[in-house]
């Protein structure tokens, strides 16, 4: 059995985990850190019934009593780097979903998780088929290197543009330096700061973010009078859930960083 802790384990992802962790019978739960509910029992926040598992503070703390082999983190932007520092120092794996880390501060924690002899996931998005969607982009922007992004989102979204929005650039960007393949010149003067979106390996990126959204991704390729569309739309957070328990099973295979859920497919 995986001993299993979730990080966030009240917020929309974290007790989506909690049930997903309860649910497989290679996975024990046993135990979940937030900043609120503390001391509510995790099953009823994930509304599968009391568990016997109370919200605790402070993840250095569960971690040092709980001994979970890995730890799943849904938290904030904010808050990330600093907890993947403390599971590296106590000694943990860490499957991270939490978007926000920069490029610099994945690398920085990619080399201490290797110092410490640990293993650390990190994900953008763990749904299958927005990795397919950004799969797809990159091969298509080899003979479509002219693309823009439209990531759309639900308004309680923190960050702007999405870990997967911007996975998503770089991908494209780097197919396109393969290829060889060269976007044409935008010779658009904004009137307005911020109508072309922001700029992401020069790729712009539109995010939108409204009530009723999940989490949705356009990417649109222009050609010679044909324009060719790619779009996933996760409807539930259900769907990010094979991911994240395949992540949770293979993150001890490997020492230091690994990043994107297409490794381990
Ligand atoms: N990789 C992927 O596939 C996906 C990634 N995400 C990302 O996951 C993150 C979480 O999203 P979501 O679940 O919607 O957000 P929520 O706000 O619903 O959940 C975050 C939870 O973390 C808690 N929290 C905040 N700070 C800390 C801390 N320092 N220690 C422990 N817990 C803390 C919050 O508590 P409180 O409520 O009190 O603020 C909240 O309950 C975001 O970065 C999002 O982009 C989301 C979906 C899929
Ligand atoms: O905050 C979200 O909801 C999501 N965040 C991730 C991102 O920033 O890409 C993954 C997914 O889009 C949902």
């Amino acid at each position: 059995m995986i001993r299993v802790l979730v990080n966030g384990a009240d917020g929309r992802m974290g007790s989506q985990v909690v049930k997903a962790v309860v649910a497989d019978n290679e996975l024990e739960l046993v135990g979940g850190v937030s900043i609120s509910h503390i001391g509510e029992d995790l099953g009823e926040i994930a509304g599968i019934g009391a568990l016997g598992l109370a919200v605790r503070a402070g993840l250095g703390t569960a971690v040092d009593e709980l001994k979970p082999d890995v730890v799943v983190d849904f938290t904030t932007p904010q808050a990330v780097y600093g907890n993947v520092k403390t599971c590296i120092a106590h000694g943990v794996d860490i499957v991270v979903g939490t978007t926000g880390l920069t490029e610099k501060q994945r690398e920085e924690l990619g080399e201490e998780a290797k110092r410490g002899d640990t293993s650390l996931f990190i994900a953008p998005n763990f749904s299958i088929g927005a990795v397919l969607l950004m799969k797809v982009s990159a091969d298509i922007a080899a003979y479509f290197p002219d693309a823009e992004i439209i990531e759309l989102h639900h308004n309680n979204k923190l960050d702007a543009p999405s870990g997967t929005a911007v996975m998503t650039a770089d991908k494209i960007a780097a197919a396109r330096r393969k290829a060889g393949a060269v976007p044409a010149p935008d010779r658009t003067r904004e009137s307005l700061e911020g109508a072309r979106g922001a700029s992401v390996q020069a790729v712009p990126v539109h995010s939108v973010r409204l009530p009723g959204y999940v989490a949705h991704q356009e990417v649109l390729f222009g050609g010679y009078g044909e324009i060719l569309t790619v779009r996933h739309d996760s409807l539930d957070r259900k769907s990010f859930m094979p991911g994240v328990i395949l992540a949770v099973k293979k993150v001890s295979s490997r020492k230091g960083l690994t990043f994107g859920l297409e490794n381990y497919l």
